[in-house]
C-alpha cells in the first residue's frame, strides 16, 4: 500500500507512478494528485480500482471483433443513428492539490475516452495563481473556488455560463436552514444556466423544475433524498454546491456536453450490480472477453477521480454526483452499444440502493414498501436490457474481501460491521423495478458463475 494512497488503491504493477502523494490537508483520507500525464490516452487518475485494471476504461478506437451470433442484431434490423460522443472538455479546474503548469501550457482533460481538445490556460496576468503553487483540497476554505486559490483575490477564469451563474446573488437559505456545509441540502434552487441546448442549457431550470412531479414520500426518507429522480434534479443539486466544490461545476460542464436524448444502440446492454466483493469486477471482465464487448463502469472514468471529494459529502450531494455519473455513462453506453455488447459495472440501481439504505435505519422491514416510487428507474435515463444482481453468502463475501487484501473504504468497513446496512442495500436492489434485477448466486466458482451469467444473457438478450 502506498503511503497517502486511497485505501482501495494498489501499487502500480510496473513503471513510475503518474501520481504524487499529497499531504493530508484535512479529513481522514489521503488524496493523490494527478501529475499531469495526459489522461486522454486512456489511463485513469485517482480511481479507486485503477491500478488493478489499467486498460479498462479505454474506449475502443476500432470496433471490437463481432460478438457471438446470438448477440448480434437480427439481419435487417435497424441500428439507431450513432450519437456523437460527448466531448471531453479541457479541465477548467486543476485537480485539487495538483501543481499548476506554466501559463499557456495544455491542461489534461479529465476524460480518458477521447482525445479531447484540451483547454489552454489563460494568459499571464489572468487570475490563476502562480505556476507551481499548490491548490488546497476542496472544501478546505469558505464557499467558492476563488477562495480556495492561494494568493488570488478574484474568481478563477471561467466560461460564460459560469460567469452568468456567478452574477446572481447567493440564494437565501431555506427556512430553518444554515449556510455552510449542509447549505446546499435544499430541494429547489434558483439556477440560471445558459449556453447549451435543450434542458441542459435551460436558462431557468427552476421554472421548469418546479413543474416536475414530486414523489409522494415515504415517511422515513427525507423528501429531498428521494424526490423523483431526473437529470435536472441532480443538476440543480450540483449547482447548489458548485460554489464551494469546484468539482461539482466540472461535473456539470461534462453533463452539458452529453447528447440530450440517449438512445441505446442495437447491441445488448448488461449491467452487473451487487455489494462489494461479490465478484462484479471478475465477472464483468470475463463476460466482456467472452462476448467481445465493451466494458464500462459507473462512475465513468472522466469523473471517478473526484469520488473521494463527494464521498465525504452529505447524502444528497453524494447522490447527485453518482447520479450525474450515471447520465454521463448513459451517453457512453449509447455510443458503445451501436458497436458491440456493453457490459456495465454498477449503474442506477447502485445509486438508488445505497442511498435508500443510507437514509433508512433498522431492518429490511423498515425500508419503504415494495412498489414505492423510490424503487423506480428515472424516466430520462437510458435503460439497460438486463440487470444482474450478484449475491454471495455473507461469510464467503468476507473471505473474498480478506483474500483481496485491499484496505477497505469507510463504506466497506460499515458494510462489514453493519449487518443491517448490508441487508438494506441488498433488499433495496431486489425491490428495484423497471428494470428489475435478476438475482444470480455468485457464491460458486468463477467458472460456474460465468456460465450461469452467460446463460441468462443468452435467454434475455437474444433477438
Ligand atoms: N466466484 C468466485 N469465487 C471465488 N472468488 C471470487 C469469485 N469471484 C470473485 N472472487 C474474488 O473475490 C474478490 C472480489 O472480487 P471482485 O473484485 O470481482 O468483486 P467486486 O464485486 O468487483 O468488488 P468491488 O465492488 O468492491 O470492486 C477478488 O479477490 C476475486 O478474485
Ligand atoms: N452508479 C453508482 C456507482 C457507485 N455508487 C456508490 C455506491 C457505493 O457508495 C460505492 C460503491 O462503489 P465501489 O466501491 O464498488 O466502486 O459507490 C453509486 O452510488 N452509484
Amino acid at each position: 500500500m502506498i503511503a497517502g494512497a486511497h485505501p482501495r488503491t494498489e501499487p502500480f504493477p510496473a513503471g513510475p507512478s503518474p501520481f504524487i502523494p499529497v499531504p493530508l490537508t484535512q479529513g481522514g483520507e489521503g488524496r493523490r494528485a494527478f501529475r499531469g500525464a495526459a489522461p486522454c490516452s486512456g489511463l485513469v487518475p485517482e480511481d479507486r480500482r485503477f491500478p488493478r485494471r489499467p486498460g479498462e476504461f479505454r474506449f475502443p478506437l476500432a470496433p471490437p471483433p463481432p460478438p457471438p451470433a446470438f448477440l448480434r442484431p437480427a439481419p435487417g434490423s435497424r441500428l439507431p443513428v450513432p450519437c456523437p460522443l460527448p466531448r471531453a472538455p479541457g479541465s477548467r479546474f486543476p485537480a485539487p492539490g495538483s501543481r499548476l503548469p506554466a501559463p499557456g501550457s495544455l491542461l489534461p482533460a479529465p476524460c480518458s475516452r477521447l482525445p479531447a481538445p484540451c483547454s489552454r490556460l489563460p494568459a499571464p496576468g489572468s487570475l490563476l495563481p502562480a505556476p507551481g503553487s499548490l491548490l488546497p483540497a476542496p472544501g478546505s476554505g469558505p464557499g467558492d473556488a476563488a477562495a480556495l486559490l492561494p494568493g488570488v483575490t478574484g474568481p478563477p477564469a471561467r466560461g460564460p455560463r459560469s460567469a452568468a451563474l456567478r452574477q446572481r446573488p447567493p440564494p437565501a437559505p431555506a427556512p430553518g436552514q444554515h449556510r455552510g456545509r449542509g447549505a446546499d441540502v435544499r430541494l429547489f434552487s434558483a439556477v440560471r444556466r445558459a449556453g447549451a441546448k435543450g434542458t441542459r442549457g435551460n436558462p431557468d431550470v427552476r421554472k421548469k423544475f418546479l413543474t416536475v412531479r414530486v414523489a409522494k414520500h415515504w415517511r422515513r426518507l427525507p423528501r429531498e433524498v428521494m424526490d423523483v429522480p431526473s437529470l435536472e434534479t441532480f443538476q440543480v443539486r450540483l449547482d447548489r454546491c458548485a460554489g464551494r466544490i469546484p468539482e461539482a461545476e466540472a461535473v456539470l460542464d461534462l453533463l452539458e456536453k452529453c447528447p440530450e436524448h440517449q438512445k441505446k444502440g442495437g447491441f445488448p446492454v448488461i449491467v452487473f450490480e451487487g455489494l462489494d466483493a461479490t465478484g462484479k469486477t471478475t465477472v464483468t471482465q470475463a463476460v466482456k472477453d467472452t462476448l467481445n464487448g465493451v466494458l464500462l463502469r459507473s462512475p465513468p472514468a472522466c469523473i471517478s477521480q473526484w469520488r473521494t471529494v463527494f464521498d465525504d459529502e452529505p447524502t444528497l450531494v453524494k447522490r447527485a454526483f453518482y447520479a450525474a455519473g450515471n447520465y454521463i455513462l448513459a451517453s457512453e453506453i449509447a455510443k458503445a452499444s451501436t458497436q458491440a455488447p456493453v457490459i456495465v459495472d454498477r449503474y442506477w440501481h447502485s445509486t438508488a440502493a445505497y442511498t435508500i439504505a443510507t437514509e433508512t435505519s433498522g431492518e429490511v422491514q423498515d425500508l419503504p414498501p415494495v412498489q414505492d416510487e423510490v424503487y423506480q428507474w428515472p424516466e430520462d435515463l437510458l435503460k439497460p436490457d438486463l440487470v444482474l444482481l450478484l449475491t454471495v453468502d455473507p461469510d464467503e463475501r468476507v473471505r473474498r474481501l480478506q483474500h483481496r487484501g485491499l484496505q477497505k473504504t469507510k463504506e466497506e468497513a460499515e458494510l462489514e460491521a453493519n449487518n443491517l446496512f448490508r441487508q438494506r442495500v441488498e433488499e433495496s436492489y431486489r425491490r428495484m423495478v423497471n428494470p428489475a434485477c435478476q438475482e444470480v448466486d455468485a457464491s460458486p466458482s468463477k467458472e460456474e458463475v460465468l456460465k450461469t451469467v452467460l446463460q441468462l444473457i443468452k435467454k434475455h438478450c437474444a433477438f
